[in-house]
């Protein structure tokens, strides 16, 4: 039964107070039927005993009961007062002189008031007068303090803050109303529950425990499933206690932890089913048995349609931060992206060792395993990953590629799973990670090896949970993200100097990949070579017109410790430097390219140093003379190749001057200065 929850005042006349008489006199029933109905009330029925009074407020609901104590049957009219009490009718005690102890039980009911027989008339409408009041006053009074308290749980759960913030304050207003030792609100979202738990330990205090701390404080062996209870077993807020609290439990095995560690006796339990099918469920619990009344189940009941709406509108609000903020971040991405995809697939070679690795491609790439990818830097350890992520299902989805190496320690957990707001010193916003980022597609982790061991241990918790926390969150958030790993480093030397875990290696190299080194695979350099040549002239838009003869022999005798990023690098310098017409010569000899006048970028020539920067660092140019000497001998190389070109003719048009964009005198000076002969002994092109 509902109570009275319209805005105006009820029975503030007397004709709209409905009465019922309990009384199994039956002269003074009569008596008090008469003097209402004369001063206007209504009389809805006289009941003799409490059976008879309970069909008829049943059938009737009176709003006011006036009640003799002792009636027919064992019952008396204590017994219906309890009843009445809970159901909010107020009623009036018509009794004899009692003894102290009756009287001490009639007071235990609160009665809105005590008339003593005999009475007189007036003292019936008198009580009946301050009865009517002090009720409309009293359903005022609470109608108005659920208004409040409504609206300040709805500002509770707006305000930006964590949910175990918006919870606490949410717990601290209900105390009033619903008095609990121990407060559970449990939230699930597709498979994911979340959960927040506060322990009554003072007036206004709580301890906020996480599961595992009720783990401990149980000291329970019971593998408790945090996962909600099925939606059908719950028919709006309920409340439970004696038998029907064991049968609650047993449904719940959270619920059994929690019974067994805080001693709990009776619980209520507001269930709350979102539009979008994520489910709350809020169990108020006490130690007291029998705690919670039809008043605290009501109560939520009139509250549920606000908190629904109110839970709905802020998820739906922090789903929308939260896809503004992947679209935010993908965004950023997708432009990189671009820049990445240019090349895409091109994957050159058919070396054995290659084609070898392209088999475990084409047979690992359309499964969800975890993939690792060793080899030295540069021989396209990335290009094999974005490979891998093409042939697979989750092609249409994002790859996102992060570099473990050039991520500042302390940014690196944050950047991998987010964090909260708050977190740390600077986490002014909530911010998700790549691998929320990458949910449904694939995460790249390049140069794993460089990984802190601490975040091994996280990394390898996601890869065997499927889960991420966020950095300062609670909540563990389901990911669906194909892990491919990939490093330079040999990580079993890692594991065995204790700088990798040896768990996270295995779990990684659940399927290895090793790209062999360039000088490993010679027969596919002049592939290579040809492929960068025709696709960097390409891009600087000059013609290719091919190689001189003895570039490829050059190629063929170096040893490329910087792989195929630095053949790349070597043939961009040298189709800087031809003019488009002529063919290709070498800008540089080979080892001393890498950082002269070269356009690749300090983080490439950083990359490309790699582990074998020992071997390098003998054909870095030691001094300036050095330098000057290397850009003499290019520029020497560079005329000679032009005046191949033109026959040795240096004047007019398409002479080499002309194609030099030099004065003629200027060009034969330096030839002069650089002993090159006028009468040169050339040969025709592609001779
Ligand atoms: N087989 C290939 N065909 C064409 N281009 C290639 C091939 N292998 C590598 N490359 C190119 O060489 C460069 C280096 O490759 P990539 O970045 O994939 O190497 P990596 O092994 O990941 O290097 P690092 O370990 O330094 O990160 C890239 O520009 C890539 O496109």
């Amino acid at each position: 039964m509902n109570m009275q929850s319209s805005t105006t005042l009820p029975f503030t006349s007397a004709s709209t107070c409905r009465i019922l008489i309990v009384e199994d006199e039956f002269i003074i029933a009569n008596d008090l039927q008469i003097i209402l109905k004369t001063a206007g009330y209504p009389v809805i029925g006289i009941a003799k005993s409490v059976a008879n009074a309970l069909t008829l407020i049943d059938q009737q609901r009176p709003d006011v009961v006036l009640l003799d104590i002792y009636l027919k049957g064992v019952e008396t009219g204590i017994d219906l007062a309890k009843q009445l009490k809970e159901i909010n009718i107020p009623f009036i005690y018509i009794s004899a002189n009692d003894n102290q102890r009756v009287l001490e039980a009639v007071k235990a009911t609160e009665p809105s008031g005590y008339i003593v027989k005999p009475f007189r008339e007036k003292d019936v409408l008198t009580a009946l007068e301050i009865s009517r009041y002090r009720h409309s006053h009293s359903v005022e009074m609470k109608l108005r303090e659920e208004k409040a308290l409504q609206l300040a749980l709805i500002d509770a759960l707006s305000e930006t803050v964590s949910w175990e913030k918006k919870m606490l304050t949410a717990a601290r207003l209900l105390q009033d109303h619903i008095p609990f030792d121990f407060l559970n609100i449990r939230h699930q979202h597709q498979a994911t529950t979340q959960q927040f738990n506060f322990y009554r330990v003072g007036f206004d205090e709580y301890q906020a425990l996480s599961v595992q701390d009720i783990q401990q404080m149980s000291s329970s062996r019971i593998n408790a499933q945090t996962i909600l209870p099925a939606a059908e077993l719950f028919n709006g807020p309920m409340r439970y206690s004696g038998e029907g609290f064991g049968v609650f439990c047993r449904q719940d095995s959270f619920m059994q932890l929690l019974v067994k560690g805080f001693r709990l006796e009776s619980a209520l339990a507001l269930p709350l089913s979102m539009g979008n099918g994520d489910r709350f469920l809020m169990t108020f619990l006490s130690r007291t048995s029998e705690h919670y009344q039809t008043n605290h189940q009501e109560l939520l009941e009139r509250l549920e349609q606000p908190l629904l709406l109110t839970l709905e509108r802020v998820l739906a609000y922090e789903e929308i931060a939260r896809l503004s903020e992947k679209l935010k971040q993908e965004n950023t991405y997708l432009q990189e992206e671009v820049k990445a995809l240019v090349n895409f697939d091109e994957i050159v070679g058919k070396s054995e060792s290659l084609v070898e690795v392209f088999n475990l491609v084409t047979q690992v790439a359309p499964t969800d395993t975890t993939v690792l990818i060793m080899g030295e830097s540069g021989t396209g350890k990335e290009l094999i990953a974005r490979a891998i992520h093409n042939r697979s299902s989750r092609k249409d989805k994002i790859l996102v590629k992060i570099n473990c190496a050039t991520l500042p320690a302390n940014l690196i957990e944050s950047e991998l799973f987010g964090h909260e707001k708050g977190a740390f010193t600077g986490a002014h916003e909530q911010r998700i990670g790549k691998f929320e980022l990458a949910n449904g597609g694939t995460i790249f982790l390049d140069e794993i090896g460089e990984l802190p061991l601490e975040l091994q241990a996280k990394l390898l918790r996601v890869l065997q949970e499927k889960e991420i926390e966020r950095v300062g969150g609670k909540a563990q958030i389901k990911t669906d993200v194909r892990v491919i790993a990939a490093t330079n480093r040999d990580l079993e030397i890692e594991v065995v100097e204790g700088r990798f875990r040896m768990d996270l290696y295995y779990r990684l190299a659940t399927f290895p990949v090793i790209l062999p080194p360039l000088r490993e695979r010679m027969v596919d350099i002049p592939l290579l070579a040809q492929f960068f040549a025709q696709k960097l002239a390409r891009k600087q838009g000059k013609p290719f017109v091919g190689f001189s003869e003895a570039v490829f022999q050059e190629l063929m005798n170096y040893t490329w410790p910087g792989n195929i990023r630095e053949l790349e690098n070597v043939i961009e310098q040298a189709i800087i430097l031809n003019n488009g017409q002529t063919p290709l010569v070498l800008g540089r000899p080979l080892g001393k390219s890498l950082f002269a006048l070269n356009p690749i970028s300090a983080h490439q020539q950083h990359k490309t140093m790699g582990k074998n920067y020992e071997q390098l660092k003998f054909s870095i140019p030691k001094d300036l003379p050095e330098m000057k000497q290397m850009q003499q001998e290019n520029e020497r190389e560079y005329i000679l190749a032009i005046l191949n070109q033109t026959n040795g003719r240096i004047r007019g048009a398409g002479g080499a001057a002309e194609l030099l964009n030099l004065k003629p005198t200027t060009l034969e000076y330096r030839m002069e200065k650089m002993g090159i002969r006028k009468v040169l002994t050339v040969q025709p092109p592609n001779s």
